[in-house]
């Protein structure tokens, strides 16, 4: 027996059941004191909400992890007993009041943006950023590369892929196969925000079945909850081989996948391009990092770089895709708008498989948008709440509650598009309501309450290429194509869990219909 065997048996054994008990002793009295405080002298104790969202985070927990995505969900509940301003968690006061919406998302060059930064083990890209400084360097970077006027230089692009998208659906058409937009349409944008941002793609439209990164990014949403809580996790699953993960926890490999697209990205779109072969677009958000004069040394190294690859792709595909497939489900499950969309599409664009028109020529069919602005008010763009923190600034709720600096505070966008002060009989896919210049109550024009894309600092910086995508997706689709909904209903795109972006029902098979 050795020296410390012995002295271990000796001395450690008898003295570890008070070691233990003292243990439990202090981290109990610690648990009182911080309950104490958190129900009786936090600065948010005088805010209304269920006691055991101010004691703990395992309230949330429960109902993000083991309920799946429903949270949000139970917030609305508990509108009727609390009233609009709830405290949520023992550090989140949630809002559900759209007045309030632009002080909180307001041009404030010192809001941070808590909590993304540990949902997808990407903390360093734009979208994840904490702190205002780091962000705004980070996306001056970028804002020139997704400017409206860097969009209409390159609206070929969209052109070319929109090409490619009908050469696709006309390979369904008359056929009676079933074309599924849910899987097609993500392969769409997800070669569209590759070949736009980084000059190469994985042409996954030209797959066979529609890969693409859909199924990851739906598992990866309902990781996020897990990653919020455990953030630990991501870097202990970083150190083990796929294999073990996958037995593990399947969902949490898409996240680690997601990863490695980035990395591949990065290398990929780093490397000169191959001899003889163009890369589709002369500028990439890599080539805009590495000129920038303005980012720092850590912000231009791989791990950052693949960061932002990741989240752009994550941000670019599955919205512009889950707007686009609520569009097609309404429009081709309401005749009325179905033949008055055509009907515009056949006055304005030449007939046949013409040449697609122009950006320009497209904005200005106002039926086409007022469709566009329809399904973007039903699909959301983000289902989460969405958090901020305004470290020098006391926010004042109708002079009813003080919300003292550095509170964390979030809204839901999905409460402001079905606010029906403003959206009368809000589940009701109606474009109509965009028609003619249309004012909210307050005088405002309505699209202000149009807010999928976020307002403020931090709004999607990826909104012109979104709009350029859903009007040449959408006019074409329609324009050239005729389709009947096949084995389809409300529920396949009604949202049913918040896994940061909005899901239906989990065995949906998607939006599917015939071309006929
Ligand atoms: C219909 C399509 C889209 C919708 C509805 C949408 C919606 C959003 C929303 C709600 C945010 C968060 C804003 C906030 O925090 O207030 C956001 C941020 C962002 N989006 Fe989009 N997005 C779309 C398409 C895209 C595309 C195509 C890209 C590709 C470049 C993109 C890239 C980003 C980025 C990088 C951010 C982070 C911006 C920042 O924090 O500065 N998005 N988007």
């Amino acid at each position: 027996m050795t020296w410390l065997e012995m002295s271990g048996s000796r001395l450690i054994s008898p003295m570890l059941p008070q070691v233990l008990c003292f243990a439990i002793l202090v981290w109990t009295v610690y648990l009182v004191i911080r309950s104490i405080y958190r129900l009786y002298f936090s600065p948010l104790s005088h805010i209304p909400g269920p006691r055991f969202a101010a004691l703990t985070k395992w309230y949330e927990a429960y109902y993000e992890i083991v309920l799946s995505g429903q949270y949000s969900f139970h917030i609305d509940k508990l509108r009727d007993q609390y009233g609009p301003i709830i405290r949520v968690a023992p550090d989140e006061i949630h809002i559900r009041d759209i007045e309030f919406y632009d002080e909180l998302y307001a041009k404030n060059l010192h809001v941070e943006k808590p909590g993304w930064n540990v949902k997808f083990g990407s903390p360093s890209s734009v979208f994840t950023t904490i702190d205002a400084a780091s962000h705004r360097r980070r996306r001056g970077a970028l804002n020139p590369m997704f400017s409206r006027r860097s969009i209409l230089s390159l609206e070929h692009l969209i052109q070319q892929r929109t090409e490619l998208l009908c050469e696709r659906i006309s390979g369904f058409k008359g056929t009676g196969r079933p074309l599924s937009m849910t899987d097609m349409l993500p392969a769409f944008t997800g070669d569209m925000i590759m070949e736009y941002a980084f000059g190469f793609s994985y042409n996954q439209l030209e797959s066979l079945n529609f890969e693409s990164f859909h199924e990851a990014f739906m598992a990866i949403g309902s990781s996020a909850h897990v990653a919020s809580f455990f953030p630990w996790i991501i870097s202990a699953m970083n150190s083990l081989p796929d294999t073990r993960i996958e037995k593990a926890q399947p969902s949490m490999l898409s996240l680690l996948r997601l990863k490695r697209v980035g990395r591949t990205i990065e290398t990929h779109a780093r490397s000169k391009p191959e001899e003889g072969k163009e890369q589709i677009s002369k500028t990439t958000i890599f080539s805009e990092i590495l000129a920038s004069e303005n980012l720092t040394a850590y912000d231009k190294a791989h791990q950052r770089l693949a960061d932002e690859a990741n989240i752009l792709v994550a941000a670019g595909v599955e919205t512009t895709a889950f707007a686009l497939c609520v569009g097609v489900f309404h429009i081709v499950n309401t005749p009325q708008i179905y033949s008055r969309l055509k009907n515009e599409l056949f006055n304005s664009l030449p007939a046949g498989d013409h040449e697609i028109p122009s950006l320009l020529e497209l904005e200005k069919l106002p039926y086409l948008r007022a469709c566009i602005q329809e399904s973007l008010r039903l699909s959301y763009g983000l289902s989460a709440r969405n958090p901020r923190r305004h470290p020098d600034r006391t926010l004042n709720y109708k002079n009813q509650y003080i919300i003292p600096k550095g509170t964390k505070v979030s809204m839901t966008i999905v409460d402001v598009h079905h606010d029906e002060s403003i959206f009368p009989d809000s589940h009701r896919f109606n474009p109509e309501r965009w028609l003619n210049d249309p004012k909210a109550p307050d005088g405002k024009p309505l699209d202000h309450y149009l807010v999928a894309f976020g307002k403020g600092p931090r709004r999607c910086l990826g909104i012109n290429l979104a709009w350029a995508e859903l009007f040449f997706a959408m006019s074409m689709t329609f324009g050239r194509f005729d389709y009947t909904l096949y084995q389809t209903d409300a529920t396949d795109i009604r949202y049913k869990y918040d896994f940061f972006t909005p899901r239906v029902k989990l065995d949906s098979k998607g939006v599917r219909v015939l071309v006929i």
